[in-house]
């Protein structure tokens, strides 16, 4: 089995990587807009991404040509300390100006979810400059999980029963995923090193090895073990 093709991009401290990715995000945005106008980005969940939101505050970014999306959510609504809107919201979107009505919303609270997924679908660009994401310990990506239904969808946007959990979540499926210009995985820490060898080495039962030429953004302690 041969090792996927990794562009990766190692910085030495979770706060370097996120300045790294916050520049790297700088330039594709002002290259989209310069050429078509727009830059449609999807923006990933969990924690990781919190210190580069904050450093994209002080980018030179057009940002009212961004249009943004979320490439997975919670079950729960904006207000929620789960919700990844929230954390986006919190450390980015509030504080920039994005035009309100090109920030779009994985709405949550939605019943039943899928519902949220199928009405999310209808406000989706045709294709996005850059999907976001990130990755959890167990090789996840989006909400895309190990032995969950969504790892198979063939839409854009779907439900997902995630059993760990005991959670439903809202997930871009790996076509949407895989049909963007370019996809990027911002993943630090030493508890993500072993997973991310396994990707390389080739492994592809990770659900994150389905993410076709991922452009990663790590630091030393995930790249550890490459
Ligand atoms: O909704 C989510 O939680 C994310 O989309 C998820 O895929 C996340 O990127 C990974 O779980 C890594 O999470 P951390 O950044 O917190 O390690």
């Amino acid at each position: 089995m041969t090792a996927p093709t990794m562009n990766t991009v190692v910085s030495p401290t979770p706060l370097d990587t996120a300045q790294t990715a916050a520049r790297a995000f700088a330039q594709v945005a002002r290259d989209a807009v310069t050429a078509r106008g727009a830059f449609y980005v999807a923006l990933a969940g969990g924690s990781t991404p919190k210190l580069m939101y904050r450093a994209l505050r002080d980018q030179t970014i057009p940002w009212a040509a961004l249009h943004v999306y979320f490439s997975d959510e919670r079950s729960v609504g904006p207000d929620s300390p789960d919700s990844n809107y929230k954390l986006a919201y919190d450390e980015l979107l509030a504080h920039v100006p994005i035009p309100a009505e090109q920030v779009h919303r994985l709405q949550g609270e939605v019943r039943p979810v899928q519902d949220a997924a199928r009405a999310y679908e209808a406000l989706l660009p045709a294709q996005f400059d850059v999907v976001l994401l990130g990755m959890g310990d167990d090789g996840h990506t989006a909400s895309l999980f190990p032995g969950t239904a969504a790892l198979h969808a063939t839409g854009r946007v779907t439900a997902n029963h995630v059993p760990k959990l005991d959670t439903d979540r809202l997930t871009f499926t790996f076509p949407e995923i895989n049909a963007a210009r370019e996809r990027w995985l911002l993943v630090t820490g030493a508890n993500k090193a072993n997973i991310l060898r396994e990707v390389k080495d080739g492994l592809e039962a990770h659900p994150v090895a389905q993410v076709q030429e991922p452009t990663w953004f790590l630091d030393e302690a995930a790249a550890q073990a490459l």
